[in-house]
Parts: C-alpha cells; sequence; structure tokens
C-alpha cells in the first residue's frame, strides 16, 4: 500500500479551521469542497493519460488528454458525498460510482446500504473518497467491494486518517496495491472509534444528525 500524506501550508491551514468545533456546517461544506480540490491535485497524480495531436496558433504540438475508459469517482455516503464537487472539478470528464456504508457506532462494523457501480471494473482507474479513515472498516470493505467488481487500480483520498485504521487497511489488502492520499495523518483513535484529533463526525458536520 502506498500511502502519501500532502504537505502543504494551505492544506494544514484548512484543515485547522475544519477541525474547529466553531466551525459552522455552511462553512465546514466549503472547506471541504476546497481541500477536495487540493487533494484531488495529489490523488490524481497517476491518472492516465493518453497523447492527443493538436495546433496551437503557432505551431502543431503535442500533448495528453484523460484516457478512455474515463475514471471512476466513488464517493462514500454520506460523508464521502462532501468530496465529490471538488473531485469532480478537476476531473469533469470522470464517471461517478456511489457506494452507501454506515459504521455502527457501537461495533464499529460497517454496513453497505446502498451501491451503484458499474459491473466490470477491470479497466477503471478508480478513486474512493471519503473524508475519515478511523478503524478502517469501511475503506476496507469499499475496496473490497472494487476488487470484486475487478478493480486493480484504486486510489483512496481522506482528509484524515488514524495510524491504526491505515494498518488495518494494509493488512486486509495482504499486499494488493493500493494508494492512499491523506490531508494529514493523526495521532490515534479513542475509545470510541474516533479519530484524535480529528474533526468529529464528517458526515453530521456535513449534513446535520439524522
Ligand atoms: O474507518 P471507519 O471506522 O470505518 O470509520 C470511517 C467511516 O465513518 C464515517 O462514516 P459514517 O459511518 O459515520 O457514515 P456517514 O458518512 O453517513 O456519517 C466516515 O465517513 C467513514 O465512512
Ligand atoms: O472520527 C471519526 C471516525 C469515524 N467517522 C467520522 O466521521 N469521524
Ligand atoms: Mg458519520
Amino acid at each position: 500500500m502506498r500511502v502519501h500524506v500532502a504537505d502543504h501550508p494551505l492544506i494544514t491551514h484548512k484543515l485547522t479551521v475544519l477541525r474547529d468545533v466553531d466551525t459552522p456546517s455552511p462553512v465546514f461544506r466549503a472547506l471541504v469542497e476546497e481541500l477536495m480540490t487540493l487533494l484531488a491535485y495529489e490523488g490524481t497524480r497517476g491518472v492516465r493519460v493518453e497523447p492527443v495531436d493538436i495546433v496551437t496558433p503557432v505551431s502543431p504540438a503535442r500533448g495528453v488528454r484523460i484516457a478512455d475508459p474515463k475514471p471512476l469517482i466513488v464517493p462514500i455516503l454520506r460523508a464521502g458525498l462532501g468530496m465529490l464537487d471538488g473531485m469532480v472539478k478537476l476531473l469533469p470528464t470522470a464517471e461517478v460510482g456511489f457506494l452507501g456504508m454506515a459504521r455502527d457506532e457501537e461495533t464499529l462494523q460497517p454496513t453497505t446500504y446502498a451501491e451503484r457501480l458499474p459491473e466490470d471494473l477491470s479497466d477503471r482507474q478508480c478513486f474512493v473518497l471519503d473524508p475519515m479513515l478511523a478503524t478502517g472498516g469501511s475503506l476496507t470493505a469499499a475496496i473490497e467491494f472494487l476488487f470484486a467488481r475487478g478493480a486493480v487500480d484504486v486510489t483512496a483520498i481522506c482528509i484524515l486518517a488514524a495510524p491504526e485504521g491505515l494498518r488495518a487497511v494494509e493488512q486486509a489488502l495482504h499486499g494488493r496495491e493500493v494508494t492512499v492520499v491523506l490531508g494529514a495523518l493523526d495521532e490515534r483513535l479513542n475509545e470510541h472509534g474516533y479519530i484524535v484529533p480529528g474533526l468529529g463526525d464528517a458526515g453530521d458536520r456535513l449534513y446535520g444528525t439524522v
């Protein structure tokens, strides 16, 4: 598993406001989208491109364009939905699939309650979006879902992760290659499975408690 922690003062600045308990929901949403554009830049370093010939006003030139089949972006509902617009801004031709997952707050086990993904992912570059990688259960389940559909090229983009969760995802992968891009790697999990210092419940802060 390749792990890349984005190291940029703008990301750290925006993360600091995001973490603040006094940051209201509208500001929180806007910050998640802004952070996502910065993390998408890091996360798409390996995006597949193909050569293309164009003509500038001065001369012919060779460039690149995003290769077919287009990348697939997979936000994990709910909280991952807050990251989608920021990602689509950088990859406007990408397709979007959805995975709905909820973690039981007692057992910390995830259940999948919704899925809308292509049947065959064997030739698709997949970008999974979830702001929080806590115990790693949800991300592991999401990656397993994509692997079961044939995916071999998976990048996960998370705003925060706990070291315990990263280790758990890596163990569950059994050597299969996945890239994880993070805004920050936090200290630990607390006894309730929350990331410390973290930012609280990302879904609730984005959309309110349901
Ligand atoms: O690493 P884990 O221990 O599995 O925890 C992380 C998961 O918890 C949160 O979702 P939640 O289940 O709260 O759903 P929500 O997005 O609807 O709030 C978060 O968005 C991740 O999906
Ligand atoms: O800290 C955490 C852990 C899981 N889910 C969240 O939204 N926050
Ligand atoms: Mg939640």
